[in-house]
């Protein structure tokens, strides 16, 4: 895994929007694998410059979403539907068609399940997936659990996913106990990974996902099998790396 440790959040927004510019430059039909969450909102700032600064274009770019809360409509402010458009898709010249996020209104989410599974194989799969990770060491919504699913899946969220995303609702009560979120298999055979982590509440999670052991409990961890896989973590969520 590389490791690239920096100051703080500007200079880890910075570095992963260059990465991502890379990306779309090299490859202007990139597949890419998007996470929503507090720490992206700065990285999608850094996208909507490059695409203003015609640096790149996303007229060609395929998305697909990790997660969505379930239940949930799209026009709920608080959908990552909703996240998206806002902090990113709307500023930019992407294809409406090739946004992909799961559908949390669905009656059927074994379904809807599956047939995002089968629409990120017929693309040919995801060319760059970016991520954040949980306090909790998710990565999606693949919570802490005796066993990882590899399939995109339903879930019931983690008490600490609860706790960390309810302000995003008017209240506890009001949002969702569970999501739809990309398995660990579509995950890994991703060819590129990009992981941001800052603060220092994510430190503990940090250590878990490089300590050279594979735990469940600690999801992010087995990201250390992937092979091409590049870190950007800021001083305090480094803290507790020797
Ligand atoms: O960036 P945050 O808000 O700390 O969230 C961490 C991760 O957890 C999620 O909320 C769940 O997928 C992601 O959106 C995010 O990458």
């Amino acid at each position: 895994m590389n490791l690239i440790r920096v100051k703080d959040y500007n200079e880890m927004i910075e570095r992963a929007g260059e990465y991502m510019k890379l990306q779309v430059r090299e490859k202007k039909d990139s597949v890419l694998g998007l996470a929503t969450g507090r720490t992206m909102v700065g990285v999608y700032e850094r996208l909507i410059e490059h695409y203003k600064n015609k640096d790149i274009s996303f007229r060609d770019v395929i998305t697909f979403n990790l997660d969505e809360y379930y239940p949930i409509t799209r026009e709920n402010p608080s959908s990552y539907y909703q996240y998206m458009m806002e902090h990113l898709f709307r500023h930019t010249d992407i294809n409406t068609e090739n946004i992909h996020i799961p559908d949390g209104s669905t009656t059927d989410p074994l379904e809807e399940c599956k047939s995002y599974d089968k629409k990120i194989e017929a693309v040919g799969g995801i060319d760059l997936q970016l991520l954040g990770i949980g306090r909790n060491g998710h990565i999606g919504f693949n919570e802490p659990k005796p066993v990882l699913e590899l399939n995109t899946h339903l879930t019931d969220l983690d008490e600490t996913t609860i706790e960390d995303n309810a302000s995003a609702f008017s209240s506890r009560e009001a949002m969702p106990q569970q999501a739809i979120t990309l398995g660990i298999k579509k995950i890994m055979e991703a060819k590129k990974i990009i992981l941001l982590a800052n603060g220092r509440e994510k430190s503990e999670a940090l250590r878990k996902m490089t300590r050279k052991e594979v735990d469940p409990r600690w999801p992010a961890s087995i990201l250390q099998l992937h092979p091409d896989i590049t870190t950007i973590a800021d001083e305090e969520a480094c803290e507790r790396l020797e």
